[in-house]
């Protein structure tokens, strides 16, 4: 990552980079690790404070917290040039506020960084936003809170209810580590709060309905979505179902390995990505010849590992920003419900209210999707953005009041298909949209090429798309927006020639690149700065995965006419929105 490939063998690093313009900004994100894993010291932490209110007590968030405070000192020290320790006690009246930096605005009446960095995780941060329950999210916060004993209230755990339980069950637990929360008679240093899915449509109103407090001037709505999937024994599926999570009804602790869709083979027999709130079973194949009978075989439960996304709304002005924990494409997922915040983000981009979003990309593209473990990469991130895109284009036309036009008539077709036979091939998909442009795709929809346009009929759009694609479009090559689009899992079409599933509004197609130069190109999510997060260090020599994963999305970005600028987080950076 680059925040510390910075770190050389002399001296102090160069300043961390600061990205966008603290001018007109509704909000600042402090990264305190970029990566996500294995090194320990860099994995998912940010900060996020409104910039309408200063800094002050409860004025900032923490969302994830693998790295914490150890990332607040080393800030501290190199960013503002405080000494790491002070022999000398302040005196009583002493007071500075920091200048130039990440934390410029604070007041302190510390000298040294460790003693500024207690002060600002005790009292201004308010809480913390936990996405979801694995370690490299939550060990920072872990090892903190007995730094918070002689704070004088609180901090929150906020988070939807599987990771609360997860937390409070796995975490501190007296096992794990002290139960220093507020339930289960622990010492209360943390609370736990637990988020209603969708927001709280009891609370809030206008366009902050739903979202809750979190801290001075910003608001959070949550949405599950899926981190791959893991499987369970028959055995300890009693204890799942009152709710907690992990603990057989003995109490003694079962391990859960996540596994990745096909890894170890289990899941070829699982049949394609299907909604499933409720477990996959599968027999637990293979066994040890002779090891077990086949009575005694457990059966394996599948279930979806949940993680959450947070919008997180700047009350003062509506703005707002979505911050992802770890997440999987909707189209190799147990349970896709990335479309759901896609569906919710499309009109905020409209309106001009969402300018950034924070989400992972931790591998590149030479990963394999047997080899996920339940996250993205280029392709897949950009397939997931082309569903957003459709989303946007979709509610454009809607806010335009352009309805979609009737199937047409077979004659109609016909006609069409002979002027469209005339035509360039890869100026079809666009002509035939409404507008001039693009039609829709979502990664878990059909082929790009067999989906029929807004107001075209299936038949006419297989038709169209068979020809194009022996023409241009199936080509293999790196242009091939089925591949941009992540064609390796798309959806079949049944014998008949449809599609496999019926269509989802808001598909987006990238118009052919062949045909559409970029400054042609619809551009729906532009204004849109996709911070991405959560990258894994090969900790190999060779270029940073992140610069390899930031030059892929942009460039299959650009081919698919999405519009957004990518940016690839690093380790003490400040980011202006
Ligand atoms: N089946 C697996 N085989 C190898 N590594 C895995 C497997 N499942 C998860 N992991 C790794 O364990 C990590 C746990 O945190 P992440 O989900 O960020 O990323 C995960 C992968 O790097």
């Amino acid at each position: 990552m680059r925040g510390d490939s910075r770190r050389g063998d002399h001296g102090r690093p160069p300043p961390a980079r600061t990205y966008g313009k603290q001018e007109g900004a509704s909000f600042q994100v402090i990264i305190l690790g970029s990566s996500g894993g294995p090194r320990e010291d860099t994995v998912t932490g940010l900060l996020v404070r409104s910039t309408s209110s200063e800094w002050k007590k409860g004025s900032v968030i923490a969302v994830d917290a693998g790295a914490h405070l150890a990332k607040i000192i080393r800030i501290l020290e190199d960013e503002h040039g405080l000494p790491r320790n002070s022999e000398m006690v302040p005196e009583k009246d002493y007071s500075r506020t920091l200048t130039s930096g990440p934390f410029a605005g604070v007041q302190t009446s510390s000298i040294s960084a460790k003693a500024t960095a207690l002060y600002i995780f005790r009292e201004l941060l308010h809480s913390f936003l936990i996405t979801h329950p694995h370690l490299d999210h939550l060990s920072g916060m872990g090892i903190n809170t007995p730094a918070l004993e002689y704070g004088r209230e609180a901090k929150a755990i906020v988070a939807l209810p599987s990771t609360i339980d997860a937390i409070k069950n796995h975490i501190f637990n007296d096992v794990i580590w002290p139960n220093l929360s507020d339930e289960g008679h622990g010492v209360g240093f943390v609370t736990y709060r637990r988020l209603i899915e969708g927001g709280n449509p009891r609370l809030g109103q206008g366009e902050g309905r739903g979202y809750v407090n979190v801290c001075d001037g910003l608001a959070t709505k949550c949405w599950s979505v899926s981190h791959g999937r893991c499987r369970r024994r028959s055995q300890t599926i009693s204890h799942q179902r009152d709710g907690s999570f992990g603990f057989a009804p003995d109490g003694y602790p079962f391990s859960a390995r996540r596994v990745s869709q096909m890894s170890d083979g289990y899941m070829n027999a699982a049949g394609p990505p299907h909604h499933a709130s409720m477990p996959v079973t599968q027999p637990a194949f293979p066994r040890t010849p002779g090891a077990h009978s086949e009575n005694a075989d457990p059966i394996i439960h599948y279930q979806p590992v949940d993680s959450s996304a947070f919008f997180i709304r700047n009350d003062f002005n509506g703005q707002e920003i979505i911050i992802f924990g770890d997440i999987e494409p909707d189209s190799v997922s147990l349970h896709p419900r990335n479309q759901v915040v896609w569906e919710d983000a499309a009109p905020k981009i409209i309106s001009g209210t969402l300018k950034a979003m924070f989400i992972e990309c931790s591998f590149d593209d030479s990963v394999r999707d047997e080899d996920l473990y339940g996250h993205l990469c280029p392709r897949h991130l950009i397939a997931e953005l082309g569903v957003l895109a459709g989303k946007v284009m979709t509610h454009k036309r809607n806010q335009q009041g352009m309805s979609l036009q009737e199937p047409p008539s077979p004659g109609a077709v016909k006609k069409k298909r002979k002027r469209n036979s005339e035509e360039p091939s890869g100026t079809l998909a666009a002509a035939s949209a409404p507008n001039g442009s693009a039609n829709h795709l979502s990664p878990t929809s059909p082929r790009p090429t067999d989906i029929p346009a807004p107001g075209q009929s299936p038949a006419r759009s297989l038709s169209h798309a068979r020809r194009t694609r022996t023409v241009h479009i199936a080509d293999g090559s790196p242009h091939d927006p089925a591949k941009i689009l992540g064609d390796d899992h798309l959806r079949p079409l049944t014998p008949g020639g449809s599609v496999a599933r019926p269509e989802t509004p808001g598909r987006y197609q990238s118009p052919h690149p062949a045909v559409w130069t970029p400054s042609h190109l619809p551009a729906p999510l532009k204004g849109l700065t996709v911070h991405i997060i959560h990258v894994k260090d090969t900790l190999a020599d060779g270029p940073p995965p992140g610069e390899i994963i930031l030059k892929q999305l942009r460039d299959r970005g650009t081919e698919a006419g999405l519009g957004c600028e990518f940016d690839v987080t690093s380790d003490g950076e400040s980011i202006w929105i």
